[in-house]
């Protein structure tokens, strides 16, 4: 055989390696899981390629994963005879990290100096988590269709290099041997070891075995040279709802997710038909990882079987990008094996299991929102912004989305998101047709617009959205059960008669000063008109039915858009003294200072960015020493 060839980590596979060491050290025992995970992972590709090329299997047909312990080496060994690597992919997947996901990973963690246990476990950093208790992992392992002199062995220490060997190999598959660190001598033990299988990975649709120990007697008992398996080895969901228990749910969630945390909810369904296929679909309590980083490339956690084969990850085909936060397992029974995932974009049938995931998923939040108050405020917590994509994205199912987000308003608790739409309309006045809110930064300016006041005077219930995404989410959401969501700072108020007539009597008034105003702003403003808005502030600006909220405007040039720049009507207040000042300096006094301040007072109030906050700071401070 050859002599070993030295090679080092890529910089990145270092990083991992030290993070994964360091932070993991608390969840030490799920190495068995996520290796166990590549093994079974191993065997699905393998019973996948072995439907085009039954010559794979050939000679060992029965795929399992074995695990065994050697306690005077002090070693743990998992071992498949599943696809097994060629000495190219043992470089490609374990001595590099070939996805731009895990690169984004860490430069986050990085940014964040921390390093989260949960994420780094549900991001799965799989095969690196055995240097957690190990100091020295050697691979042992031969691509399926090679021949016996093609095995690898891959050897390290996890500290910068790993070594490469060609090694006679007569069986297929990978042995993954892990050399204890001194202190990890508690899993040199049957007992342990089958403890951990039943809780992490009972649900792996492989056999998972260890050597079978004899009868009787004390303590560890010597093997007998015969296997057992330990894990109940069938695909969870193929069983009938009312046999799984919800442990077993949960332990499928946590081993398909990566996650440490119980999920909030799932829904286990079996459709028959023309069409048949079967559904588990779970709902995470907090954003996994690529949810968070909004990526659309490395979608994981939904995954196609088809007649329980594992075909591929496929959440970007089985669900709309809205719900990408739903992991889980769709099994078809009539899509045929060798699909591509070019056809499976355009096949018609899993258009319909699409259709019917998105239904399961809305059934899901829905009945969490009616049953599960608590459950549904973290959901919603979680995800209520990744939901409200939903209304621009999926046109089939606004109301139904639309129903299920909430919101913070001016009758709700502080800041907290707890209001519906149902329950705004449900307290409306008679005679009130309109679903009113506002859209800010942040809660403090929305719950403080000026705008507000003439609602709080009515005693109408204003919406507060501060969210980033609410602006453009509005612009989808015109009409819920048949009203009108309009902005408190668009378009004219509605009024009643008595308010009306006092509005035009208030305008008639201060026909002079709003003339004023005019001239003194001149060109800055579209127009100047007295408001039925305020009765506390100033001013404040009004927007027309399609203009874009100023601090959207704001958000959007800071993001490179080019957008035209377009005139603020301002309302005024002429009750205020400050407006009055106005007309009560003459030419030589403030007036000019004052009108520009009234404008950008009001700028500031709606998020807006100042032309010029220099010469803003000159007239204030002219002003308040004059
Ligand atoms: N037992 C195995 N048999 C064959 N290939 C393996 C085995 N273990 C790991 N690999 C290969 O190494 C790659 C890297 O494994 P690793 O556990 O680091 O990440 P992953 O399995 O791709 O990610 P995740 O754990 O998120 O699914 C795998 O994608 C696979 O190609």
């Amino acid at each position: 055989m050859s002599t070993p060839e030295t090679r080092t980590f890529e910089a990145e596979v270092a990083q991992v390696l030290h993070l994964v060491t360091h932070s993991l050290y608390s969840h030490k025992e799920i190495f068995l899981r996520e290796l166990v995970s590549n093994a079974s992972d191993a065997c699905d590709k393998l019973r996948f390629e072995g439907l085009a090329n039954p010559d794979l299997m050939s000679g060992d047909g029965e795929l399992h994963i074995d695990v065994s312990f050697d306690e005077k080496a002090r070693t743990i060994t998992i071992a498949d005879n599943g696809i097994g690597m060629s000495r190219q992919e043992v470089i490609e997947n374990i001595g590099t990290i070939a996805s731009s996901g895990t690169r984004r990973f860490l430069a986050a963690m990085a940014s964040e100096q921390k390093a989260d246990a949960r994420l780094i476990g549900q991001f799965g950093v799989g095969f690196y988590s055995g240097f957690v208790v190990a100091d020295r992992v050697t691979v042992l392992t031969r691509r399926a269709g090679d021949p016996a002199d093609a095995g690898v062995k891959w050897e390290s220490d996890g500290r910068g290099e790993y070594t490469l060997e060609a090694v006679e190999r007569p069986q297929r598959g990978t042995e993954v041997i892990l050399h204890l660190k001194e202190d990890e001598g508690e899993f040199l033990s049957a007992w342990k070891l089958r403890e951990l299988i039943h809780r992490y990975s009972d649900h792996v649709a492989f056999p998972i075995r260890m050597p079978k120990q004899a009868d009787g007697g004390e303590g560890e008992e010597a093997a007998t040279g015969e296997w057992e398996t330990i894990n109940s080895a069938s695909a969870l969901w193929t069983r009938s709802k009312s046999e799984i228990t919800d442990e077993e749910y949960q332990g499928f969630y946590k081993s398909l997710g990566h996650d440490f945390a119980d999920p909030l909810a799932w829904s286990h369904n079996r459709v028959e038909g023309n069409q048949s296929f079967t559904t588990l679909l779970y709902l995470p309590s907090q954003p996994p990882f690529d949810v968070m980083m909004g990526g659309r490339d490395e979608r994981k956690g939904l995954k196609l079987y088809i007649k329980r084969v594992f075909v591929m990850d496929a959440a970007e085909e089985l669900l709309p990008h809205y719900l990408r936060f739903v992991r889980g397992v769709v099994d078809a029974d009539d899509l045929p094996l060798n699909v591509s995932r070019e056809l499976l974009q355009q096949n018609r049938q899993l258009e319909r299991i699409k259709a019917s995931c998105t239904k399961r998923v809305l059934d899901l939040i829905e009945s969490l929102a009616k049953n599960e108050p608590e459950k549904f405020a973290t959901f919603i917590k979680a995800f209520g912004n990744t939901l409200k994509e939903g209304i621009g994205e999926d046109t089939a199912n606004r109301e139904r989305i639309a129903k299920l987000l909430r919101f913070a308003s001016t009758k709700g608790d502080g800041a907290a998101k707890s209001v519906s739409l149902d329950d705004y309309i449900g307290r409306m006045a008679d005679g009130q047709d309109t679903i009113w809110y506002v859209t800010a930064d942040s809660h403090a300016a929305a719950a403080g617009s000026p705008q507000l006041e003439a609602f709080k005077a009515r005693d109408i219930e204003v919406l507060l959205l501060s969210d980033r995404i609410d602006e453009w989410m509005l612009g989808y959401l015109r009409e819920y059960d048949g009203r009108k969501l309009q902005s408190v700072a668009k378009g004219e108020l509605p009024l009643d008669e008595e308010a009306k007539k006092q509005q035009e009597e208030a305008a008639k008034q201060a026909e002079p000063l709003v003339a004023r105003l005019k001239e003194l702003l001149g060109e800055r403003v579209s127009d100047v008109r007295v408001s039925a808005r305020l009765t506390d502030s100033p001013s404040c600006l009004v927007l027309s039915e399609f203009d874009m909220a100023p601090h959207f405007a704001r958000l959007m040039r800071e993001a490179g858009q080019e957008l035209p720049e377009s005139k603020p009507t301002l309302e005024v207040n002429p009750a205020h003294p400050l407006v009055q000042r106005v007309q009560s300096e003459g030419d030589e006094g403030n007036a000019g200072d004052i009108a520009a301040l009234l404008l950008e007072q009001a700028e500031i109030a709606a998020g807006a960015q100042l032309a010029d906050p220099a010469a803003f700071v000159q007239r204030m401070n002219r002003v308040l020493l004059g």
